[in-house]
């Protein structure tokens, strides 16, 4: 089941809560009396403009979906209530966004609309132009991070079973054992812990108040650019300043990082003036300091926003998809069996020593993925100039072209019984699956988790490509490995929502719970 809008801002901050409902309920009022007015056209068509950008808000996903079967393959557009949307989907679309100049359109521009960084990140404000200020991050998150994931990998688990023994302590058990919790908030602080990890080493991801905050920090920020990005200009700065001094969250993990981060910029002198010796931790923070572009010099507050900005790209995806993987464990139970196998042979020991493996896993996770995208667009590039495609199809300056992730991934032309779950439809046709359990197969043959494809856009379009998806994927399938080896998993209640829609997002329904009913007991 599916709601629309509200439950995304269920946070723990009882006036943005209360802020995020009032605003959301004048919007449904607004959007209910509409919808039972006729409206006469010419002199009041701003209003039905008006409305279907602000219908968007709370259907922004259905929208693209059934304009997408609507334009049977060609382009379309999709206003939003800040911008407007030009979907594009075609071979020839794609290879021209990838073409296009960088004063044309862009990525960082499109993802500062998105998280307001001026107001959420103590005022930080990236350029428009991607690279202009180098893109070590590319190298530190999508190569040297996975380098090391090996030998990161069992701390990984030691942690992320740490995570699940201290939030089930938290929760009363039933007579049998069990434990219900709403699941993306357990995964949420799961994830949270264990990127923390990564990206910080135990040095902050062990310290609980750090990990409190950046945990509330993450809440803070998505409520924050929602709010924002719907805010008149003549009154974002007042708005803007009201979320900047919200229980100076901001300003603690500001300046928490921004210790480690000095702290860490100092010994790097001193290895290199050869007056120290111990070699640097393995996470991100070294790691973005090391690929920062050298000839710009980067402060250490200059290397604190570059953190926190992967940071936020990162916690967020990770939690939701993982949520969503769980509620297909519970829903579809036949898939239980062989993936607890895999996970108790050679496949396992192969996957922590290389990375790489867990075919049947690995597919689940893909078609969880591809089953419930949590993003219906993807590719965002804001027209910095009116841009056109060579079919004349233009974008405005200021709107945003996209492409319309979900409804591919639901389009049987690509994904053949599309709207049906079908765990192991990414691995070969010899594997060894029991019967029944597959009931579709990709034509184009095998893939995983991480591959790029041209109809499956989760991590980008090309040209921009996550590079966190190589740490995202290990991470989902390590946690995913300790439920079901030690739980027994189900919803509490099947028929309770389990996503809701907020824009393009499609987030899992944050009061869903999950029963968790350990193995041995
Ligand atoms: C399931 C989890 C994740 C999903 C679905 C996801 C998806 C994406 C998508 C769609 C993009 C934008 C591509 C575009 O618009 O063309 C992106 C970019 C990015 N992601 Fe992820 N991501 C995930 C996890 C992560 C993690 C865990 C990290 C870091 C550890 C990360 C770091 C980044 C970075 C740094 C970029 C910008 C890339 C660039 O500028 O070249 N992501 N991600």
């Amino acid at each position: 089941m599916i709601t629309v809008g509200m439950d995304v801002f269920s946070t723990p901050f009882p006036v943005v809560e209360a802020l995020g409902c009032a605003l959301g309920g004048a919007l449904v009022t607004l959007i209910c009396c509409y919808q039972t007015i006729s409206l006469p056209r010419g002199p009041l068509s701003w209003i039905v403009d008006l409305y279907l950008r602000w219908k968007f808000l709370l259907c922004g996903a259905p929208m693209m979906s059934e304009a997408y079967t609507k334009a049977k393959g060609g382009a379309f557009s999709v206003a939003g209530p800040d911008h407007d949307h030009v979907f594009i989907s075609s071979k020839q679309h794609l290879k021209e966004i990838q073409r296009a100049k960088k004063d044309e359109l862009s990525f960082f521009a499109a993802t500062r609309q998105m998280f307001q960084p001026a107001y959420t990140m103590l005022g930080h404000n990236w350029l428009d132009e991607r690279g202009a200020e180098g893109i070590g991050y590319v190298k530190a998150v999508g190569t040297l991070l996975p380098e090391r994931m090996r030998d990161i990998m069992p701390n990984m688990r030691v942690n992320i079973k740490r995570s699940f023994d201290r939030e089930f302590s938290r929760v009363q058990s039933a007579s049998d054992g069990s434990k219900a919790l709403p699941a993306p908030a357990l995964i949420k602080k799961v994830m949270c812990d264990l990127n923390g990890y990564a990206f910080f080493g135990d040095e902050l991801a062990q310290n609980e108040v750090f990990m409190k905050n950046v945990l509330e920090y993450n809440e803070l920020v998505v409520i924050a650019a929602e709010v924002l990005r719907i805010t008149p200009n003549f009154m974002k700065n007042w708005v803007g300043t009201f979320f900047k001094n919200q229980g100076g969250i901001q300003a603690t993990v500001f300046t928490m990082i921004n210790e480690v981060v000095e702290r860490r910029l100092q010994e790097k002198a001193d290895r290199e003036a050869g007056l120290i010796s111990t070699p640097a931790p393995s996470d991100l923070v070294t790691w973005i300091i090391d690929t920062a572009p050298k000839e710009l010099n980067w402060t250490a507050r200059r290397v604190t926003y570059e953190v926190i900005a992967i940071w936020f790209g990162s916690v967020h995806a990770l939690s939701a998809t993982t949520s969503y993987a769980l509620y297909d464990l519970c829903l579809y139970k036949e898939y239980l069996s062989p993936l607890r196998d895999e996970l108790s042979s050679a496949e396992f020991s192969k996957f922590m020593q290389t990375t790489q493996g867990l075919p049947l896993l690995d597919s689940f996770i893909k078609e969880s993925t591809r089953h419930n995208p949590m993003e219906a667009m993807s590719g965002r590039r804001q027209a910095l100039k009116d841009f056109y495609y060579s079919d004349g199809t233009k974008v405005a300056k200021g709107a945003w072209t996209v492409v319309p992730a979900k409804a591919i991934l639901h389009d049987d032309q690509y994904f053949p019984d599309a709207l049906r779950f079908s765990g192991f439809r990414f691995v070969s046709e010899s594997a060894v699956v029991p019967e029944g359990v597959r009931k579709a197969l990709q034509p184009e043959g095998p893939s995983k988790l991480t591959d790029i494809s041209p109809h499956y856009h989760s991590w980008g379009i090309g040209g921009v490509v996550c590079p966190g998806r190589f740490y995202a994927s290990v991470a989902m399938k390590l946690v995913l490995e300790h439920i079901m080896v030690n739980y027994e998993v189900e919803l509490v209640d099947e028929r309770a929502e389990r996503a809701s829609i907020w824009r393009s997002y499609v987030l899992p329904a944050e009061r869903t719970q999950v029963r968790f009913t350990p193995r041995c007991a």
